[in-house]
């Protein structure tokens, strides 16, 4: 992407209103733009971050055993009638009133409608398990959006729902989405640490919470030092292996750790004191089983190996990809800006030409941004009539894993500069060994 030719809206200072880091450096990058009190618009870098975080939880699901679908944002009263949601939902729900005087509302989750789907289709334990997720905007009217995207009232969500005989099958469908969870969250460079949560208006009575730790996060959380440095379930990981799975779990909840609604003192301080860790976090995720609270009374039920009717065993499992651009900034940034982890960074590498209009650096720019497309290397080029300083502080802003500067004098020696954002290392090194050296 030509710098000249898109559309990134930095600012030198954050506005006023931005009271959280990840919030401030947002806006000064040209990530997003808010439309509306928790709505925004996502500008060409944000949105890139969105797409990429969004395609590593997509893999991930789909690795666990998960089958995307996607559902509407949309939703008819009707069947948060069934289920008795659409009074107890309150404030957050917003209503809306179609043409025809009927009563639909913007979907701030969706058990209701998937287990439709589900029912619609689905008749025998054998067509079990099943795990229908898809990664889709909802609406919560949040008395008090804030911090951004970080507590948005329209926010994009991957929600899964699983399907299973029994309660033995639907907490293997956890535990399997445990797992992925894991995977996902080491894949976007942070470390969330699984924590006992309360189920509040989704409901049932096991439930988790992946926390990020930062300084900013909303909730005070407690939990044993050694999480950090636990290993992180393989990519080859077999998620046929209920003992594996199991086995991982345990070890992912053999420790103390727990958001403030559900930390107990006592068993808190039974912890060393060296191991103990109290920080703010944000919460990225929420794993929920809830048994038959929807299947109940919406009659999903299928013909068991006894021959009778059976309401199917429920979970639902949620990441929020729009937190995760504003947490994963949280957690990677310093004074000069943002330092994306190279596996969600909006572009791979970002080439600075230091002389705009001098024939030697406009042709080399020009051929390394032909040569590290030709790559598949996602590049910004900075072809800005704009002085060295300026280019300089605004990709150490945009925190891009490679910056490539391009200046006559090393150019004249048939070199350019590197410099790794996450480090601040910098070398010289031929314009023809660049490709190989960022790949
Ligand atoms: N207001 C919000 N702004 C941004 N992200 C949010 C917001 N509310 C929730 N999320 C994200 O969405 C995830 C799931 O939300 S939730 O309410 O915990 N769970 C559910 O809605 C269940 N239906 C899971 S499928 C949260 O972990 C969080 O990452």
């Amino acid at each position: 992407m030509r710098f000249s030719r898109s559309l990134v809206p930095t600012l030198r200072e954050a506005p006023r209103e931005a009271e959280i880091v990840s919030h401030r450096l947002m806006l000064r990058a040209g990530l997003i733009r808010q439309q509306a009190a928790g709505i925004y618009s996502w500008l060409p870098l944000g949105l890139r971050v969105l797409r990429r975080i969004e395609q590593i939880v997509r893999e991930e699901q789909n690795r666990a055993g998960a089958t995307e679908i996607l559902m509407p944002t949309i939703q008819s009263a009707d069947l948060w009638r069934e289920s008795g949601r659409y009074d107890a939902y309150g404030k957050e729900m917003l209503r809306i009133r179609d043409r025809h005087e009927r009563d639909m509302l913007f979907g701030p989750t969706n058990e209701e409608m998937v287990t439709d789907i589900f029912r619609t289709y689905v008749k025998s334990y054998r067509d079990l398990p099943l795990n229908l997720y898809h990664i889709q905007w909802k609406f919560r009217d949040e008395v008090r959006p804030r911090f951004g995207v970080m507590r948005g009232r329209e926010f994009l969500m991957k929600d899964a729902y699983s399907f299973d005989l029994d309660e033995a099958g639907a907490r293997t469908a956890y535990n399997r989405m445990f797992v992925a969870y894991l995977r996902t969250f080491a894949r976007l460079g942070v470390k969330a640490i699984p924590m006992r949560a309360d189920t509040g208006p989704i409901g049932g009575d096991l439930s988790h919470e992946f926390i990020i730790l930062a300084d900013t996060g909303e909730s005070a959380v407690f939990c044993h030092r050694d999480y950090l440095g636990f290993d992180i379930p393989p990519a080859d990981f077999d998620f046929q292996d209920t003992a594996a799975l199991q086995a991982t779990v345990d070890r992912w909840t053999s420790l103390y750790a727990a958001t403030e609604e559900m930390h107990e003192e006592a068993a808190y301080a039974a912890v060393p004191e060296a191991d103990r860790l109290s920080a703010r976090g944000i919460e990225v995720g929420h794993i929920f089983y809830f048994g038959t609270k929807y299947s109940a009374p919406m009659g999903a039920t299928v013909t068991g190996p006894d021959g009778k009717e059976h309401q199917v065993h429920m979970g639902s499992y949620g990441i929020g990809p729009s937190r995760l651009v504003a947490a994963v900034i949280e957690a990677w940034h310093d004074d000069a800006g943002i330092k994306w982890p190279d596996a969600v960074a909006p572009f791979d590498a970002t080439i600075l030409n230091l002389r705009v209009g001098d024939a030697a650096t406009n042709e080399a720019c020009e051929r390394l941004y032909r040569e590290l497309g030709a790559a598949g290397r996602e590049v910004l080029y900075d072809d800005r009539d704009e002085r060295p300083g300026g280019k300089f502080a605004t990709a150490d802003l945009l925190g891009i894993p490679w910056q490539i500067i391009v200046g006559p004098k090393s150019l004249a020696e048939g070199n350019v500069e590197l410099k790794r954002r996450q480090t601040g290392e910098r070398e010289t090194i031929p314009l023809e060994a660049v490709a190989a050296r960022i790949a």
